[in-house]
């Protein structure tokens, strides 16, 4: 008798920005997964035109859709007959704002608890907290993604840079090592299924957190206060004055929590990208644009940590203050717009 085919994953994807939407293409073409996507302001075009897609990896795409779009987390929860859907796989992609948007809200509906396995491919230090809290028996997959992709309107993405990550089970008592790192091989082997360009498991994922803060937690932030791109930044004389230290700051917090990074990373961090790269790292884009920055995960958490294990940060401290003031302009242009 022939065998039977194995079931396809059951996966539901929040957050279809330019990481997420290529996780949904990439999980789709796996051939082993059923996608669902939870479309929030697209959902009416994306639904009707698709997403026009030019991507470094899988190159031109138009028209195209995952398996199902759907407008709320509340509407992924059931089928096309209205039946309840049990999830294997939550996939989050949406910008890490806690104090705004937190994803355990965001995921109630689609979370089967003790089933589904949470996937969180964004950036920051400490966001599995909250979901292992929430649903204490369920695996949780932390990935740290190397992707440049993004979204113009209405509905077209472009991914210019590889999509090279990692991932690995975040660890935690509520679920058996072995179950955790299970689900996130699994996951793994969908996800290179799909054409990924890297896709690496991993088994100590936060140090791979800690070295992409090298980059996020003083690019991002000193391009985003300067307001300046990557090149102007390293032709100022900034990236010596101002980089280097914040980022010998971060090597000892991510040391004092065991996650010891070669030292030559921090030169390699610092001097990798040309002096005329005119990248503007996405928190510079935020702010310019007027939207809420990754700051909590990208500095607040990291900052708490520093202070629990007696690590002096004083650059990354005042960093995030002077941030959190514009964060405050922002939020204020937004009120007395009526936003
Ligand atoms: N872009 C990149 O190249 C890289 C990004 N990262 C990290 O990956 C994460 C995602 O970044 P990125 O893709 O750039 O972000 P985007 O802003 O492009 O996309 C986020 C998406 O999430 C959607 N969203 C937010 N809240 C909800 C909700 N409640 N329900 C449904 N959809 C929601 C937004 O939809 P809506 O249109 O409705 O607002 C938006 O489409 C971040 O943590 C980022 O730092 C990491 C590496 C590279
Ligand atoms: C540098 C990049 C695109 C990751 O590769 C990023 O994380 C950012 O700009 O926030």
């Amino acid at each position: 008798m022939p065998s039977q085919p194995k079931p396809l994953h059951q996966i539901c994807l929040i957050g279809s920005g330019g990481v997420g939407t290529i996780a949904s293409l990439v999980l789709t073409k796996s051939n082993l997964a059923r996608v669902t996507v939870v479309l929030r302001s697209k959902f009416a075009y994306v639904s009707q035109n698709g997403w026009e897609i030019d991507s470094i990896d899988h190159g031109q795409l138009l028209r195209w859709k995952p398996h199902r779009i759907v407008a709320s987390a509340l509407d992924a929860a059931k089928d096309e007959e209205g039946q309840p859907v049990e999830y294997d796989y939550v996939v989050v992609c949406t910008k890490q704002l806690p104090e705004r948007n937190p994803v355990v809200d965001m995921l109630s509906p689609v979370v089967t608890v003790g089933k589904t396995a949470i996937v969180m491919i964004q950036n920051g230090i400490g966001i599995e907290q909250d979901v292992m809290k929430k649903w204490p028996s369920n695996a949780v997959i932390s990935s740290v993604s190397h992707i440049g992709s993004a979204i113009t309107e209405p509905n077209i993405v472009k991914q210019v840079g590889k999509d090279v990550s990692k991932m690995g089970p975040h660890y935690h008592t509520g679920l058996d090592d072995s179950e955790s790192m299970k689900r996130a091989q699994a996951f793994v082997e969908m996800y290179c299924a799909g054409g990924a360009s890297v896709c690496e498991l991993v088994d100590d994922i936060q140090k791979a957190r800690w070295e992409k803060l090298l980059w996020n937690g003083t690019f991002n932030t000193v391009c985003a206060l300067s307001r300046i791109n990557v090149g102007e930044l390293q032709r100022s004389g900034g990236r010596e004055t101002m980089l280097v230290p914040m980022m010998w700051e971060i090597w000892r917090i991510a040391k004092a929590t065991g996650h010891e990074l070669p030292e030559s990373v921090v030169e390699w961090m610092a001097y990798r990208l040309p002096n005329d790269c005119d990248y503007k790292p996405s928190m510079l884009v935020d702010l310019e644009e007027g939207r809420p920055m990754e700051l909590e995960v990208i500095l607040g958490n990291p900052l708490k940590i520093a202070k629990e294990v007696g690590v002096e940060v004083p650059n990354l401290d005042m960093v995030y203050r002077l941030l959190q003031v514009q964060q405050w302009q922002i939020d204020q242009g937004k009120k007395s717009n009526g936003g």
